[in-house]
């Protein structure tokens, strides 16, 4: 997938730009707060149809402006695909594919699949089991539909079992209805969890050593109740302390991914450095498993992702995103003089834009 042209008028701080892209790296340089990660967000948006910043569309207009459009010139493995987007203050959004309007927005959503790695994926490794659980569902259901469905019927299940505990209901009958749903659920959704991871931590470790010129060992472990046993059997025994705490204490909502560095857990002992490439690494194996399931290369978005760390570390990361496995790559930086250097030894087809107040100029490669 590549996006050739991409124009911009009043989205954030950028008033108005008409870019052409290289097929290969392009890379965005600019001091702080003047609109490269905007810029990353409006090709983010023609992927997600939304930003990944901010979720109220009206707060993407330019301020003291009426309207915002995107439009993206792709070349999806040779085919033209042109998507619009247009939102005007208090209006709905109007998302368009070669000029026809998309009646549901979930309808794009995969078309043109987009990997964006930026500052505020370190959740992943320092927040809750959530963020990782999060992680799993995103990338799972987007070549998995079936799994998407899975997870609403056992939340809807987990819902029912909740609600009857903060009710402090007791008769065991009513419970027993909720708990096989979320046995028969929860075990189909461990299924794919472990399936997929089986896949992917492979990638991950060989991109996390290649990043750390093998360095270090990192591990990736899932951890799910379903491996402790029957989780019909495991809900009624421990029923009666779930009254108590008013929530279900067992099952796949509660499944965790393991982070370590040797024998630790990552977040307690990674320095920032190994942290974050830990992210660059998980990211890229996304990126991995994407492109291998599914029809055409994503785009990849990398957001300030080398501020702290090494220069032998970012040399990796380049070199590895500009090999065969990837496609084109967008990436923000603040004037790093050696970026350029860097890329340019790749001798890979590369261009190179200043982001100055919301004005994206392209300069010459010296
Ligand atoms: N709706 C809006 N209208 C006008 N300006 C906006 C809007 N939303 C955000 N901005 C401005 O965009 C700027 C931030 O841009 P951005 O996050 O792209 O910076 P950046 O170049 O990535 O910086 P850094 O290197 O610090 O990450 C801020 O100055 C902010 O005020």
């Amino acid at each position: 997938m590549i996006l050739n042209r991409l124009s911009i008028v009043n989205f954030k701080n950028i008033a108005q730009a008409e870019l052409h892209l290289s097929a290969g790296i392009n890379c965005f340089l600019g001091n702080n707060g003047m609109g490269k990660t905007n810029l990353l967000d409006a090709v983010y948006y023609l992927s997600f149809c939304k930003s990944n910043t901010n979720v109220i569309d009206s707060q993407n207009i330019r301020h003291n402006e009426d309207f915002f459009m995107l439009q993206g010139n792709y070349d999806r493995d040779n085919v033209p695909e042109e998507i619009y987007c247009g939102q005007k203050r208090k209006q709905k959004k109007q998302f368009k594919r070669n000029k026809k309007e998309y009646e549901r927005l979930s309808d794009h959503i995969g078309f043109i699949p987009l990997v964006m790695v930026s500052p505020a994926d370190s959740e992943l490794i320092r927040g809750g089991s959530e963020e990782r659980r999060k992680f799993l569902d995103l990338v799972i259901s987007q070549f998995n539909k079936e799994y998407l469905n899975l997870l609403i019927r056992y939340n809807k299940a987990l819902a029912q079992r909740n609600a009857l505990l903060k009710q402090e209901i007791t008769e065991n009958s009513l419970y027993e209805i909720w708990e096989e749903q979320m046995m028969q659920y929860g075990s189909s959704i461990y299924r794919c969890r472990k399936a997929f991871l089986e896949q992917f931590i492979p990638v991950f470790q060989e991109f996390y050593s290649y990043i750390s010129s093998d360095n270090e060992s990192v591990e990736l472990r899932y951890n799910s109740d379903i491996e402790r046993g029957n989780l019909m059997d495991q809900l009624s025994s421990v029923r009666n302390r779930d009254l108590i705490l008013g929530y279900s204490t067992r099952g796949v909502h509660r499944d965790d991914l393991e982070m370590s560095l040797g024998e630790y857990p990552m977040k307690r002992i990674g320095s920032q450095g190994q942290n974050k490439t830990f992210l660059v690494a998980l990211k890229l194996a996304q990126f991995d498993f994407l492109s291998r399931n599914g029809t055409t290369t994503p785009i990849l978005l990398l957001d300030d992702i080398f501020d702290k760390l090494d220069s032998k570390r970012v040399e990796r990361i380049i070199q590895l995103v500009s090999g065969e496995r990837f496609g084109q790559i967008f990436i923000t930086d603040t004037n790093r003089k050696y970026l350029d250097e860097i890329i340019r030894h790749t001798g890979n087809d590369y261009h190179l834009f200043s982001v100055c107040e919301g004005e994206i100029t392209k300069l010459e490669e010296v």
